[in-house]
């Protein structure tokens, strides 16, 4: 602690190890002023990349956790650095890792995955509708605000994500084609789902839950991971699986669809028919809008490209 930047240790008094990430260390701290409880997540600079994009990257992810702000989105509340790391004040996540929820209950209870899982669709939504992937998605970066199986959650980690830019190609297909090869249209159909990435990864999160265990993975089989993933291949263990809804396996198999254009974009995923239950809705906006505010329905636009929302339709809350 003895390189803490002054007007951090000030302001905060740091206590002990909360959490022990990957890049850095979560720590606990308290306001001075207030004797209010935060988190300190710790990046150390080196541990990004490479030295050239470290600055640039975290920078970027930097800006992304200043802008965003969603009730299941982190939020941070200060940040310090020295050379050689990034101090981030956060809200407390006194549930920890949705990880180390899943592992000491086995499996979560249908009821509270669809919970859970609702709140991780409308916060991808909200990330989508700003244009950042997040491309990282997995238990270690949701965290749940308390030892309550209803609870709310919030994803964090941004530092595998992408802020969609307008591109050259994007500029290229608006000019005159006269002198463009045929290949820049052909190549160009796949442009765009970059999304589909998360929806993939929210489907492994969804298997997880419900399973505790992952789909892709190294015992029993003789199958590489990268081939099982490529090819699509996982089974539902009937010894996990037969207690669980049809409809919850059926979003799952709508999310692990190997071709990006097939699978499920976040908008269907939330008009899915396991996710048309009001009382689960009722308590997840009472959880992420404890004060009742939440925001009227159609204020985030909808994000798929497969079809767009005609103007009677609402986008899903
Ligand atoms: N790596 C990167 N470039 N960006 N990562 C980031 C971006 C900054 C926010 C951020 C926060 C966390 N994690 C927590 O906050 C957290 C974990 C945890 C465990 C137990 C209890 C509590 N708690 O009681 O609070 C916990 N809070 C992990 C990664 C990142």
């Amino acid at each position: 602690q003895s390189n803490l930047p002054r007007e951090f240790t000030e302001k905060y008094w740091i206590s002990r190890k909360i959490g022990s990430g990957v890049c850095g260390e979560v720590k606990l701290a308290f306001e001075r002023d207030t004797c209010k409880k935060v988190a300190v997540k710790t990046i150390n600079k080196k541990d990004f990349p490479s030295i050239g994009t470290a600055t640039r990257n975290a920078e970027r992810e930097i800006e992304i956790l200043k802008k965003i702000d969603h009730p299941c989105l982190i939020k941070t509340e200060d940040f310090f650095q020295t050379d050689e790391s990034y101090y981030i004040v956060l809200e407390l996540m006194e549930g920890g890792e949705l990880f180390d929820r899943v592992k000491a209950k086995k499996q979560l209870d249908e009821s509270i995955a669809k919970l859970y899982f609702y709140q991780m669709l409308l916060a991808v939504k909200y990330l989508h509708s700003q244009g950042i992937i997040h491309r990282d998605l997995k238990p270690e970066n949701v965290l749940l605000a308390s030892d309550n199986d209803i609870c709310l959650i919030k994803i964090t980690d941004f530092n595998q994500s992408k802020i969609l830019e307008e591109t050259s190609l994007m500029r290229t297909l608006c000019g005159t084609p006269t002198y463009l090869a045929p290949e820049v249209f052909t190549d160009a159909v796949t442009v765009g789902y970059g999304r589909a990435v998360d929806c993939w990864s929210l489907g492994v999160l969804l298997f997880v839950c419900l399973g505790g265990y992952p789909p892709f993975h190294t015992e029993g089989t003789d199958m590489s991971v990268r081939e099982q993933i490529t090819q699509g291949c996982y089974r539902f263990l009937p010894s996990k699986w037969d207690c669980i809804s049809e409809q919850a396996k059926n979003l799952v198999k709508k999310l692990l669809v190997v071709d990006p254009k097939k699978r499920l974009t976040i908008e269907e995923a939330l008009q899915h028919p396991w996710m048309q239950d009001k009382q689960m809705k009722t308590t997840a906006f009472k959880i992420m809008y404890p004060g009742g505010q939440a925001p009227s329905e159609g204020d985030t636009p909808s994000t798929s490209r497969k079809r767009p929302l005609d103007d009677q339709e609402q986008p899903p809350g």
